[in-house]
């Protein structure tokens, strides 16, 4: 099967989809990836969703409330990122954001001086090192390997040994499944009174649903308007998962309900 990820090779992403795809190819933005998928251009997108140390990759939370897409798999994995550089004496820091903030310890004990310099993906940083001996990266340290001009000057770099980040492996909203043992729904309820995200998540409660991640993210609208990413662990197939979803519909009746569908999870090891 033929996935679409974040690129170049060698991110984390092109690493995670690699688990699920022979053949993967290579988008700019994490946005661009879930459009192409939404338009049915790929029939797989690896997209992160969240990390252990820094939280939720909000740019592609936005996008999957803009788009319809299914998410059919979920894969988690250890991140253990390496400084890569041409030569020691550097002054720039290159890498993703969510990468630079995972080792923000690191960076500020170790390289206090240097610039971190935020760009597409960690394997861009790669190519920006390769170019300039100035620059330092921050990915996986097979990125390294082959080229004689970049070491790994430091290993395991990431401000906590536990780091892993979440990613959805999605697919054309038609695809969606009621199948395994989580779901997610990103619910705009187009409302804004006092409990009322407390009765959005009152029915998975009653129902004995227990949330995995509940995360708001401005609709855009207005100040203090919110669009909630909901995930739970239960399929959507369940009874009470379906009676949950109706009570959150009749809340947000003003607003939407989209149902990412269910999925299982594997834990990828590289
Ligand atoms: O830049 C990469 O290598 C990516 O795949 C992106 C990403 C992310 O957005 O979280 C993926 C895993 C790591 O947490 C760091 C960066």
């Amino acid at each position: 099967m033929q996935a679409v990820t974040l690129g170049p090779e060698g991110t984390y992403s092109h690493r995670a989809a690699s688990s699920v795809a022979d053949e993967v190819e290579f988008r700019e933005s994490v946005t661009a990836i879930v459009e192409t998928v939404a338009d049915g251009e790929y029939d797989r997108g690896v997209v992160p969703i969240e990390n252990s140390i820094e939280g939720s990759v909000t740019e592609t939370l936005d996008a999957l409330s803009d788009r319809e897409v299914a998410a059919v798999q979920e894969i988690v994995t250890p991140i253990r990122h390496a400084l890569l550089a041409r030569r020691e004496d550097f002054s720039v820091v290159a890498s993703h954001s969510q990468a630079l903030a995972q080792c923000r310890s690191y960076l500020e004990s170790e390289y206090p001086d240097a610039d971190l310099e935020a760009v597409a993906s960690t394997a861009r940083g790669v190519e920006h090192a390769r170019e300039n001996p100035d620059v330092a990266a921050i990915g996986h340290p097979d990125n390294a390997s082959g080229d004689p001009d970049l070491s790994v000057v430091a290993e395991g770099i990431q401000d906590r040994t536990s780091n892993a980040t979440r990613f959805f492996v999605i697919a054309p909203a038609s695809e969606q499944s009621e199948a395994g043992g989580k779901s997610s729904l990103v619910v705009y309820p187009n409302a804004n009174y006092p409990g009322l995200l407390l009765e959005l998540l009152e029915p998975f409660a009653e129902r004995d649903v227990n949330l995995t991640r509940v995360e708001s993210r401005p609709s855009g609208e207005r100040l203090g308007d919110y669009v909630f990413h909901i995930d739970f662990a239960a399929g959507l197939y369940e009874e009470r998962a379906q009676e949950a979803i109706a009570d959150v519909e009749a809340i947000a009746e003003n607003g939407w309900v989209r149902r990412l569908g269910s999925y299982d999870t594997e834990h990828v090891l590289y």
